[in-house]
């Protein structure tokens, strides 16, 4: 049983919180978002808590909380802080963790170090979360691309959004990946809508199985 799950995403403002919210309250698990980067509106903390229908406790603090919704690269440097890979150790736990990056893969946590170069150091699973709409083809592929070139382990893709069958085929046949499930646009978003989403939508077998 995996119990260390990393969420990525092929861009920012694709469903990786909802995903994860999704996730953590299906394994009963913890989720920790390590950098957050905007806090005038909800954050992902505070979306997680408000959807994942965990007991409290669940959602661990973050490393760094930043104000301006930005790379947090820059967002750390207008906040006059400096994120360093150290701060970002992943808490060590009895049961599943399920931990959220930040945009996508390549987005900078400081002027020398990405997402994707910490989550080749940790050497976690990883699941990859892309939109089905027209464009995320090259956007998927290039990410899983970027994940092998730097042997990270890619549990496989998690789908958000309306079905575009042709195109889900066409990414985990190109990307040799497997297509974990797939998460609709929920209307409403609510704690119900998204559990009864995930149990349709995904095999948990193929998720905590690992990599
Ligand atoms: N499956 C869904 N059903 C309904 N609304 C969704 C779904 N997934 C995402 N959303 C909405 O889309 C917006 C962006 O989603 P979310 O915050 O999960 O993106 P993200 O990939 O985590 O972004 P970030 O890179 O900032 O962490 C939010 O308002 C969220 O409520
Ligand atoms: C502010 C936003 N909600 C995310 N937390 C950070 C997204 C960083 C994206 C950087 C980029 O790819 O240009
Ligand atoms: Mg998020």
């Amino acid at each position: 049983m995996t119990t260390r799950i990393v969420v990525t995403g092929t861009d920012t403002g694709i469903g990786k919180t909802v995903f994860s919210a999704g996730l953590a309250g299906l394994l009963d698990g913890f989720y920790w978002k390590p950098v957050q980067s905007g806090l005038d509106e909800e954050t992902d903390s505070e979306a997680v808590e408000r959807l994942a229908g965990l007991p409290s406790g669940r959602v661990l603090p973050e490393a760094h909380r930043l104000k301006s919704p930005l790379s947090p690269h820059r967002s750390a440097e207008i906040d006059g802080v400096s994120i360093e890979a150290a701060d970002l150790a992943f808490p060590v736990l009895p049961t599943p963790l399920v931990i959220e990056g930040a945009g996508g893969l390549m987005v900078p946590i400081n002027r020398q170090t990405r997402f994707i170069d910490i989550f080749a150091e940790w050497r976690l699973p990883v699941i990859l979360c892309a939109r089905t709409e027209l464009g995320t083809i090259n956007h998927t592929l290039l990410s899983i691309e970027a994940l092998r070139a730097r042997s990270i382990p890619l549990i496989g893709i998690a789908f958000i959004g309306e079905e575009v069958a042709d195109t889900q085929r066409t990414i985990t046949e190109f990307g040799a990946v497997r297509q974990l499930g797939r998460l609709p646009h929920l209307v409403p978003l609510t704690r119900e809508t998204l559990r009864k989403a995930m149990f349709a939508g995904f095999d948990l077998a193929k998720i905590a199985g690992g990599d």
